[in-house]
């Protein structure tokens, strides 16, 4: 999401938290009420509690957080592919809030539990703090507005991530493929430092062997430990995503990629989606990139 969007989204949300915390009969704990999904609608909010915390790598934690009070373990969290949540914390004590959107990588239809894999980048302030919660402590979540899927919306998608920018990708791509109604084929290129970074390749590669022709993934390592592809069991391209990369993975409108969705950090982000960048050059206007 970009920045002003992004802006607005959490000024909306806190807005609309502030005047349902000041209104007659809200608690200290301001919950969405009653046992319905607690994210369905925008704006909505709620704190969710740790339930349990695990290294995924040397800097990227699984936190699984309960939906909550109200909540039974067959609710859903409401919310759709792909949506993100904001949230809200004071690290450190701090009198302003800290607010990060973070997205779950859960199904739309799993229950009682969202599931998040955040990286915790050097004095970061959000993810620092996320990374020290242990089971058991409370972060306040907002939903925001992501971008809405309608299945075949396109026949073929391509998804560049870069990094940590995984998680949205992950999410429509889990999206499409598990929804029966949809034939949207997809096309993954993931940009990461070392193979370490690639967290999710083994629940890709089960997508790909549960729905075969439909998921084409290509890895790319900028600085690869093992130093060969294939020798760390995972084959990938050494270097960074370029427009060969991108051409060579399919990822074009020559190839019948009807729509770019992008997420990776700003240098990534500055190369790929400007205005005279990658995408361009392959052909895409501004209607055919999202820039989650
Ligand atoms: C729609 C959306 C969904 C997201 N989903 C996830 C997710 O599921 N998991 C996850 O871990 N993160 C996700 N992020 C990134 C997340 O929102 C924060 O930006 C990240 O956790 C860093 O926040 P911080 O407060 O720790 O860092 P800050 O205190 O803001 O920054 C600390 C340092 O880290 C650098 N930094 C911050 N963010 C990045 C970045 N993205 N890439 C490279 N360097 C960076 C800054 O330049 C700075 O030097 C998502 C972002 C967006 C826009």
């Amino acid at each position: 999401m970009s920045s002003p969007a992004l802006f607005a989204a959490a000024a909306v949300a806190v807005g609309a938290y502030v005047l349902y915390t000041r209104s007659a009969g809200a608690t200290a704990q301001a919950e969405t009420p009653g046992g319905k999904p607690p994210f369905a609608s925008f704006p909505s909010f709620r704190t969710l509690t740790l339930a349990k915390t695990e290294n995924v790598n040397h800097n990227v934690k699984h936190l699984q957080f309960d939906l909550g009070e109200g909540a039974g373990p067959d609710t859903t969290s409401g919310l759709t592919v792909t949506s993100a949540l904001l949230a809200l914390t004071f690290p450190g004590g701090r009198w302003l809030p800290v607010l990060r959107p973070y997205t779950p990588i859960n199904d739309i239809d799993d229950r009682g539990r969202l599931d998040f894999l955040v990286k915790q980048y050097p004095n970061g302030k959000q993810s620092s703090h996320l990374h020290s919660l242990q089971p058991g402590d409370r972060v306040l979540f907002f939903r925001i507005p992501g971008y809405s899927w309608t299945a075949n919306e396109q026949a073929h998608v391509g998804l560049v991530a870069g990094g940590q920018g995984i998680t949205p990708c992950y999410q429509l791509l889990r999206g499409i493929l598990r929804n029966g109604n949809d034939r949207t084929r997809v096309t993954l290129v993931w940009g990461v430092n070392t193979e370490e970074d690639l967290i999710l390749k083994d629940e890709l590669a089960a997508l790909q062997t549960q729905y075969p022709g439909r998921l084409t993934t290509q890895y790319v390592v900028s600085a690869p430990s093992s130093g060969t592809s294939g020798s760390a069991g995972v084959s990938f391209k050494r270097g960074r995503v370029t427009s060969e990369v991108l051409k060579a993975a399919g990822v074009s409108t020559e190839d019948g990629v009807g729509k770019v969705f992008f997420s990776g950090p700003p240098a990534m982000e500055k190369a790929l989606v400007a205005r005279d960048g990658v995408l361009a050059e392959l052909g895409f206007g501004k209607k055919e990139m999202h820039k989650f």
